[in-house]
């Protein structure tokens, strides 16, 4: 027999029995390995107990490594890889004999003779490859982890490009069982041999078995099937700048997050900086989150929404276009500063989150047109010093004021500046500096004017109020005040958009686009000193003194490792998805993470929901520096089957003519579905998304324009969980079986960028797709919106 197909019929049947059998055996062999391993861990454990502190201080911190890694393995075997073996690849004879750390041959290329005359050829080296490695006793590799160099070759080998690879083989296991393998026969004009039999090729490739997989409401990985122009990626050096663009369903996302776990593996100190993956909304955090479990193993790695990327902030409400526009437009940083420092000279009325107004002399301050806006403002500070009335009016303050803020320190640290310049006028006023010709006694004699200023409670009460210190959610809220915005915005935002902005900031909770300009604002500000977190109070404590003498609870390294996450401003490495949305703003608020970071950034302009991409550029470029880019391009559409793809490309001629679209790696025979609105959109809706469900297994998704969401996810009410509801914005990144696209003029007409957040809409799905029209879509008779004509 030789190396070709066997997928149908009894005979195959046994084919692959066998082979299944084959893998079972390997399987239970690394199990056994790993159970040995775990032995010896828990003998280590029990030994270092027993022999307490025999040994030097280093060889028991390693020893516990030691059992602290064995248990890890451990656990991660039994309760999250539940496929832990799931490659093998099947290998001529290499150009030399040197084999790697990992114990396989280094060798890419075949060596000469290894394929004989007549086209037949041995088998020299077989190699399984799983989430983790696993070597024998005799160090030969039993697992080669899928991130380790000699692992390459599954991913990058290519019947145009086979290197050493005859066979590629899928391992479908669960636990310690193995269901199924998947061939792909990399050289198939081939007859190989191994231990003497023909070598048999199983399926009909693991890519098409994947992808042919119902979805369910969370990302899977894709290590099994990592196709070469994504591996490329994902091994792709760390320094400077990866830069990858595709299309929808190339694999951006996948590849990003296989990336993260690529540089942890291959560089686990340079990446204990942490890795920051920044994902546009939190559903899309949700769905890819548990994608690779191994991730989030030590703390390095955090996904966060752009809403959420400020402490604190967590943000999930959408501006309208109008407001976004605003609000993400890098105009805002001019606004911003103005703003920060409009407040403080309003005497940072609503803008110091928290402290209380300080009263000083109780006065009105006034506008630059004379309307009183901010109660409580000191307009004069009155002290008394060596026996003197000092004081100084409006007009100096002001002066003080201007001189401080002209520095270019954050606002909030600025205070001690302008304490130290109310002093010195303070101090000429007095006409002690000339008493003494002596400089140290002069010196004295001013310190002890400041000491005596400092501590009288007016100076103190007036500086809280004429400089508080500000919090960035209290400058937003002073913002909210259309009069004083309009001051601060003039000739750089026009009235509407003042009026618009106003009134959006003030809503109570927070949108998307807030969180960049909050984060802007504490770079603009300084970050406050934050109060000490104090230990829970216990009377007994005051009785005996305990509370400085008890230690800490020491915290455990898991503990540790979230907590540092947590508290982690910079990253080593920064991922940004979906990297065609950020606004300019957001850009800043992204970069701020990463001032000395390695990139990657994925995205695909074509999807942009942003209206001014040539600004948003310029801000990206401001982010990333000088850095030099490797650019990287995804070609083929994993996700949406061919019908889908070709409809989707009739929006995306209209949104960016000339480009081009990625090509669909499979077709279904299923072409899209086109329904006219009969009686009432939301009955033709629920009927079309119950009509799916029973034609998927998984997942239904309905996507509508951002306004109808509420309505929408009541429209489908009762109809299960495996349907949801999802405004266009919200569809970014995700998948589902089937979607229903609901009226695509609207999604259009939504904003500016609306054709390219229809196209997003309309590649969302891996099987069927349903275009729902209304009158406003002009459907022809076959129900084609007038969008989706030829
Ligand atoms: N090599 C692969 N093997 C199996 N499935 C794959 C492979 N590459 C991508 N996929 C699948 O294709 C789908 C699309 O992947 P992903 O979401 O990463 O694409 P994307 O480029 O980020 O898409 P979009 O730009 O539309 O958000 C996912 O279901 C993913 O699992």
């Amino acid at each position: 027999m030789d190396a070709s197909r066997a997928s149908h019929g009894t005979s195959a049947d046994s084919v692959r029995d066998r082979e299944i059998g084959v893998e079972q055996e390997h399987l239970d062999a690394v199990y056994r390995r790993l159970e040995e391993k775990i032995h010896e861990a828990e003998f280590l454990m029990d030994d270092a107990a027993k022999r307490g502190q025999v040994g030097t201080p280093g060889a028991l911190a390693e020893r516990d490594a030691q059992v602290f890694r064995a248990g890890i393995h451990l656990n991660r075997l039994n309760n999250e890889f539940e496929d832990f073996l799931f490659g093998r690849i099947d290998l001529l004879l290499g150009k030399d004999g040197k084999k790697g750390p990992d114990g396989a041959y280094t060798a890419v290329e075949p060596a000469e003779g290894a394929v004989r005359e007549d086209n037949t050829a041995d088998i020299a080296e077989t190699l399984h490859i799983g989430r983790i490695g696993v070597l024998d006793a005799d160090y030969s590799p039993l697992v080669i982890d899928w991130r380790a160099p000699a692992a390459a070759p599954f991913y990058r080998s290519t019947p145009v490009d086979p290197g050493r690879v005859v066979r590629r083989r899928v391992i479908r296991s669960k636990g310690r069982k193995v269901l199924g393998v998947e061939d792909d026969l990399m050289r198939p004009e081939l007859t190989a041999f191994l231990d003497g039999r023909p070598l048999p090729a199983i399926g009909d490739g693991a890519l098409m078995a994947a992808l042919g997989q119902a979805r369910s409401h969370t990302m899977r990985d894709i290590v099994a099937s990592i196709q070469a122009e994504q591996d490329l990626v994902i091994r792709a050096p760390a320094a400077s700048v990866t830069y990858v663009e595709g299309g929808p369903g190339t694999g951006k996302t996948a590849v990003a997050l296989h990336r993260a776990a690529y540089l942890l593996y291959q560089d686990r100190r340079r990446y204990a900086g942490g890795i920051l993956i920044v994902s546009p909304t939190p559903l899309l955090v949700a769905y890819t989150e548990g994608v690779l479990p191994s991730l989030g193993e030590e703390g390095q790695v955090a996904i966060r929404a752009v809403g959420s990327l400020v402490d604190g902030a967590e943000a999930t409400e959408y501006d309208s276009p109008a407001v976004a526009r605003v609000k993400g437009s890098s105009r805002m940083l001019k606004v911003l500063r103005k703003a920060a420092r409009g407040a403080l000279e309003s005497g940072g009325s609503g803008a110091q989150g928290g402290r209380p107004g300080g009263s000083g002399e109780g006065q009105l301050a006034f506008g630059d047109d004379e309307t009183p806006v901010v109660p409580g403002t000191p307009e004069r500070l009155r002290v008394v010093a060596f026996g003197r009335r000092l004081e100084l009016e409006a007009g100096q303050l002001n002066r003080i004021r201007h001189t401080a803020l002209s520095g270019t320190a954050p606002v909030n640290h600025l205070r001690p500046r302008a304490r130290r310049l109310l002093l010195d006028a303070l101090w000429d006023q007095s006409g002690a500096a000339g008493r003494h010709s002596d400089p140290e006694l002069a010196a004295e004699l001013r310190s002890s004017f400041d000491e005596d200023i400092t501590s009288e409670d007016a100076f103190i009460a007036f500086l809280d109020a004429w400089w508080p210190e500000l919090t960035p959610r209290g400058v937003l809220t002073a913002m909210s005040d259309e009069r004083r915005l309009a001051r601060w915005a003039r000739r750089i935002l026009n009235p509407g958009e003042v009026r618009r902005l106003a009134r959006s900031l003030r809503r109570d909770a927070l949108s998307v686009h807030d969180v960049a300009l909050l984060d802007e604002l504490t770079a603009i500000l300084g970050t406050p000193a934050r109060p000490k977190k104090k230990r829970e109070y216990d009377p007994l404590d005051q009785l005996t003194g305990l509370e400085e003498l008890m230690p800490q609870r020491e915290e455990s390294q898991r503990e540790r490792a979230e907590r540092l996450a947590q508290e982690r401003t910079e990253y080593a490495h920064v991922i940004v998805d979906e990297a065609q949305d950020l606004t300019p703003m957001q850009w800043r608020m992204v970069g701020r993470r990463g001032r000395h970071a390695t990139w990657t950034v994925v995205g695909d302009p074509a999807q942009s929901s942003w209206s001014d991409p040539d600004e948003a550029a310029e801000a990206r470029d401001e982010a990333l520096g000088t850095r030099p880019r490797r650019r990287f391009t995804l070609t083929v559409n994993y996700r949406n089957p061919s019908e889908i793809a070709e409809l989707a490309a009739k929006v995306l001629a209209l949104a960016m003519p000339g480009s081009k679209s990625p090509s669909a790696v499979r077709s279904t025979g299923v072409e899209p579905r086109f329904a006219v609105v009969r009686d009432r959109l939301g009955e033709t809706v629920r009927e079309e998304a119950a009509r799916l469900l029973e034609r998927v297994d998984g997942t239904v998704g309905v996507v509508v324009a951002m306004n109808r969401r509420a309505e929408a996810a009541r429209w489908l009410s009762g109809l299960g969980e495996r349907v949801v509801a999802l405004g266009s914005l919200e569809a970014k990144g995700l998948e589902y079986d089937a979607t229903v696209v609901v009226s695509p003029a609207e999604i259009a007409d939504e904003s500016p960028a609306g054709l390219r957040v229809l196209y997003v809409a309309l590649t969302r799905a891996t099987q069927q797709l349903t275009v729902v029209s209304g009158e406003r879509d002009e459907p022809d008779a076959n129900g084609v919106p007038d969008l989706l004509r030829d």
